[in-house]
C-alpha cells in the first residue's frame, strides 16, 4: 500500500516536542550503564512526571533530555529534529528551559529583571521581554511583585518567578527537576499547579519523589533501576 509516512514527531494527530530514543548512559568509572535503552515521549503541551526511587537516574535522564549531558547512545529529538553535537548551546535556555529545586535568582535584582534575562540573552528586545515576563508573572500570581527585589520573595514566590524565567522564551520543552522539593506541601501543590498551567503550550518533563505532584501531570512514568550484568 502506498501513502505518506507519518512523521515521527506527529502521532495520531498529536505533535511530540520531546522524544528520547534508546538512551544509554554510563557515568565514567561506573561499572555499568545507569540508563539502558530508555524511551520517552512528551507530546506538545503535555506533561510527563518521572518517578523512581532515589539514585535510579531521574536527574541523569532529565540532564540528557535537557541537553546538559550527551547520551552514550540513542537520540534526543526536540520539535522533530535530532539534537546534534553542537545544538545544545543554541537550544538551551531558549527552546529548552530548566526549573530546578533551587531557583538561584539574582538576589539584588527585581523579579522582572530576573525574569527577562533568558529572553534578553537570546536577542529579544527589552520591551518585548518585559511584556512577556509581565504576562507570565501575572499568570503565576506575582503581578504585585514585579519590582520587588528577588531576595525578598518567599520560597513559593521565588519558585514561581523561576518558572516565569524558564518560560519567558516560550520554550518547546521545560525540564523541571524536583521543582517543589524545598517547599511545604500546600506551597508545593500551589507551585506545581501554577507551573503546569503557565506551561500550557510547552512540553513539561518533571522529576519528583512526591506522588501528589506526579499525579498532577498528564502522564506518570516509572523509571526502572538499571539491570546488572
Ligand atoms: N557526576 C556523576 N558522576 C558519577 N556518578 C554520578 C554522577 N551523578 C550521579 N551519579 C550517580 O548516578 C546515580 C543516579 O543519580 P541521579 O541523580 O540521576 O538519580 P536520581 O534518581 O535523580 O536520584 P535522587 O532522587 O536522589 O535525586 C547515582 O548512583 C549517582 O550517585
Amino acid at each position: 500500500m502506498s501513502g505518506a509516512v507519518e512523521p515521527l514527531n506527529c502521532r495520531a494527530g498529536r505533535h511530540v516536542s520531546l522524544i528520547l530514543r534508546d538512551i544509554w548512559y554510563r557515568y565514567p568509572r561506573s561499572d555499568r550503564p545507569l540508563l539502558q535503552g530508555v524511551e520517552l515521549e512528551v507530546p506538545t503541551g503535555a506533561s510527563v512526571a518521572v518517578m523512581a526511587p532515589s539514585g535510579v537516574g531521574k536527574s541523569t535522564l532529565l540532564s540528557i533530555a535537557g541537553l546538559l549531558i550527551k547520551p552514550d547512545r540513542g537520540t534526543v529529538q526536540i520539535d522533530g529534529k535530532d539534537v546534534g553535537p553542537k545544538d545544545g548551546k543554541r537550544l538551551l535556555g531558549d527552546r529548552v528551559s530548566w526549573v530546578l529545586q533551587s531557583v538561584n535568582l539574582l538576589p539584588h535584582r527585581t523579579v522582572l529583571d530576573n525574569t527577562i534575562l533568558p529572553s534578553r540573552a537570546h536577542g529579544s528586545s527589552l520591551d518585548s521581554s518585559r511584556a512577556t515576563a509581565t504576562m507570565l508573572l501575572t499568570q503565576l500570581g506575582l503581578s504585585h511583585r514585579l519590582t520587588s527585589l528577588a531576595r525578598t520573595l518567599s520560597g513559593g514566590e521565588a519558585q514561581r518567578a523561576g518558572v516565569a524565567r524558564a518560560l519567558v522564551t516560550s520554550p518547546s520543552v521545560l525540564i523541571a527537576d524536583e521543582p517543589t522539593a524545598n517547599l511545604d506541601r500546600d506551597t508545593a501543590q500551589e507551585v506545581a499547579t501554577a507551573l503546569l498551567s503557565a506551561a500550557q503550550n510547552t512540553s513539561v518533563l518533571l522529576a519528583t519523589h512526591d506522588p501528589m505532584i506526579a499525579e498532577m501531570a498528564d502522564t506518570v512514568v516509572h523509571l526502572a533501576p538499571a539491570r546488572g550484568d
